[in-house]
C-alpha cells in the first residue's frame, strides 16, 4: 500500500500550517476556511504534498495512508456519543483541520445537503441507536464494502478518514477492481448503463434514483461504481449474473487496515470498494473514533447541484 510516514521535523512544519488555518477560521466548516484550504496545504511539507500528488495522478494504488499526525489521547476527549456537533468547537478541531489539508491535496471538500446537516467533516462513531444499522455510525454489523455515495454522480474521488481512536482495532475494509481479473465477456454487461443505483441509509430523504453502469473508464483497467446493498437486483438475468460475479471477486480480493491513531486512509473512490468490520461497541467515550471527510476532483462539474459558485453542499 502506498503510505508515508511523517517525520519529527515534517510534524514540526505542518503543525503551524495547521494552528493557524484554525486560528483564523475556527473550523473547517467556515467556508473562508474551505476557500483557503488549499493555500494553506502548499506549506505543507513538501514530500507530503508529492505523495498525495502522485496518488491523484499516478493511481498508484486505491488506498494510501498518511501517518505520524501526533493526536494526544487525553487531549482529543472522550469519543463523542453522536455526529451532532457544536458548530462553534468541534472536537479535535485541529485534526480536522489536518485532515481537510490533506484532502485540499487531492480536490476540493464538499458535503451532502442530505447527510448529516451538510457537515463537511464527520465523526464516524458508533451510535447506540445506530448499533444494528448499515451506517457509519453502526457496529454490531459488518458495514459491508460499497462505492460511497454510489447513487450520486457527484459522488467523492475521494473519501478521506483519520484515526483518532481505534481502541480493538476493527478494520476499514476495501477491494480494489485493479486486483481482480475480469473475464471480458462476462463483465461486457457491467459497462452499460443498465444498473438502478439507490441512496443509501445515510441519506433517508433522498428518495431519487439514477441509472447507470457499474464499470467506465479504460475497459482493460476500469473505475467502478458498485454498492449492491443499495442497487435494484437486476430483472434482467444477463446483468444479474454479470453483477454477481463482480461482486464475488471483490470479496475474494477483500482486505483490510485497522488505522491508528493518528493515521489518515485516503480512499480512491473509483478504484476501491470499502466497508467495516462488525465490532462491539462500549458507548463510554472510548469507541472507535474516526474524522471522515469528502473530496471532490472538479467542483465545477457539480456547479446545478450547488447554490453559488464557492457553495460545497450538494442538493
Ligand atoms: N452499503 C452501504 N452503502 N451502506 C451505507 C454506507 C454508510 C454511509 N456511507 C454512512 O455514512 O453511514
Ligand atoms: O468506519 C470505517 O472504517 C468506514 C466507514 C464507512 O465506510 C462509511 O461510513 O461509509
Ligand atoms: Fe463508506
Amino acid at each position: 500500500m502506498h503510505r508515508i510516514e511523517l517525520t519529527a521535523e515534517e510534524v514540526e512544519q505542518a503543525l503551524p500550517v495547521v494552528r493557524e488555518a484554525l486560528a483564523r477560521h475556527g473550523s473547517v466548516e467556515n467556508p473562508s476556511f474551505l476557500e483557503e484550504a488549499t493555500v494553506y496545504a502548499h506549506e505543507l511539507p513538501r514530500r507530503l504534498r508529492a505523495f498525495l500528488n502522485a496518488f491523484r495522478l499516478r493511481e498508484p494504488s486505491g488506498v494510501c495512508v498518511v501517518a505520524g499526525y501526533p493526536v494526544d489521547d487525553a487531549e482529543i476527549g472522550p469519543t463523542p456519543s453522536d455526529w451532532r456537533k457544536p458548530a462553534e468547537k468541534p472536537p479535535a478541531a485541529e485534526h480536522e483541520v489536518f485532515l481537510a489539508l490533506c484532502g485540499s491535496l487531492l480536490g476540493d471538500l464538499f458535503a451532502w445537503a442530505h447527510q448529516r446537516d451538510g457537515l463537511i467533516c464527520q465523526d464516524l462513531v458508533p451510535i447506540e441507536r445506530d448499533a444494528e444499522a448499515m451506517l457509519g455510525s453502526g457496529s454490531a454489523l459488518e458495514l459491508v464494502w460499497h462505492t460511497e455515495d454510489a447513487r450520486y454522480a457527484y459522488r467523492g474521488d475521494y473519501i478521506g478518514l483519520m484515526c483518532l481512536r481505534n481502541p480493538d482495532a476493527v478494520p476499514t475494509t476495501y477491494a480494489s477492481i485493479d486486483d481482480v481479473e475480469l473475464d471480458p465477456e462476462r463483465a461486457a454487461p457491467l459497462f452499460e448503463p443498465r444498473f438502478v443505483f439507490r441512496p443509501d441509509p445515510s441519506h433517508p430523504t433522498d428518495k431519487g434514483c439514477e441509472q447507470a453502469a457499474v464499470l467506465f473508464g479504460d475497459p482493460s483497467s476500469p473505475y467502478l461504481r458498485f454498492d449492491p446493498y443499495s442497487m435494484d437486483r437486476p430483472e434482467d438475468e444477463e446483468a444479474r449474473a454479470a453483477m454477481d460475479y463482480l461482486a464475488g471477486e471483490l470479496d475474494r480480493r477483500l482486505t483490510g487496515v485497522a488505522l491508528r491513531p493518528g493515521e489518515c486512509l485516503f480512499i480512491d473512490n473509483y478504484k476501491v470498494v470499502h466497508g467495516r468490520s462488525a465490532f462491539k461497541a462500549r458507548f463510554d467515550g472510548t469507541d472507535r473514533w474516526l474524522k471522515r471527510v469528502n473530496v471532490t476532483r472538479d467542483l465545477r462539474r457539480s456547479r446545478s447541484a450547488r447554490k453559488g459558485v464557492a457553495g460545497r453542499l450538494m442538493f
